[in-house]
């Protein structure tokens, strides 16, 4: 029964019930449940990473920075691992948003290697989204301000996932971006 298909299924249903009122600053207002689900694909599909902990870890890893919920939530129902990991991924909301974005490029390489491909997958997905469409009320300066951000938290975060890693780099190459 405690299947991880199972496992996955809960972990996705806990997510899509979170982030249920949330949609993605796209113009079409997509739901904002297709971005863990999405990152949890690519660790799978494009990082060959199947550790269960690792997808729960990208399925719920905006629940507490964008819901109401907890660590200490997270823990009860899906245990230390997981929640360790969604809270190396976690922002801290109290911080300014100059001094978050900071804080990421500071910690990245001080994370746990679960923690980091999750992080990379994270950014990857971001990345693919801003190239897909702009969101509503952004510039094209800070859609690239974004990648340059993003390239000095990946890093932080190199030689955890190369196949990741290598779709990074050609993101930031069609930038212009130095990594
Ligand atoms: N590219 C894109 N991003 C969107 C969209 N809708 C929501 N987001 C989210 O917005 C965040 C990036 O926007 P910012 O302005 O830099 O950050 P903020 O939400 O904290 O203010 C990401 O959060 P995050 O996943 O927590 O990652 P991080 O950027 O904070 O590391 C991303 O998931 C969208 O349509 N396109
Ligand atoms: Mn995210």
């Amino acid at each position: 029964m405690n299947s991880d298909a199972v496992l996955l299924l809960e972990t996705v249903n806990f997510a899509a019930e979170k982030h249920r009122n949330q949609r993605r600053k796209d113009p079409e207002a997509t739901p904002y449940i297709n971005h863990p689900i999405g990152v949890a694909r690519i660790i799978s599909h494009e990082g060959g990473v199947a550790n269960i902990e690792v997808l729960q870890a990208a399925l719920l890893h905006d629940t507490v920075e964008d819901t109401d919920t907890s660590f200490a939530e997270l823990e009860a129902k899906f245990g230390p691992i997981v929640a360790r990991i969604v809270q190396e991924v976690t922002d801290d909301k109290s911080l300014s948003k100059q001094d978050r974005k900071r804080q990421q490029v500071e910690h990245a390489a001080h994370c746990s290697r679960q923690a980091k491909v999750v992080k990379l997958a994270d950014k990857l997905y971001n990345l693919r989204d801003l190239n897909r469409c702009t969101p509503s009320g952004w510039t094209a300066e800070r859609v690239q301000e974004y990648f340059v951000w993003a390239s000095e938290v990946v890093k932080g975060l190199r030689g955890t996932n190369y196949a990741l890693e290598e779709r990074l780099e050609e993101l930031f190459r069609q930038r212009g971006v130095q990594l």
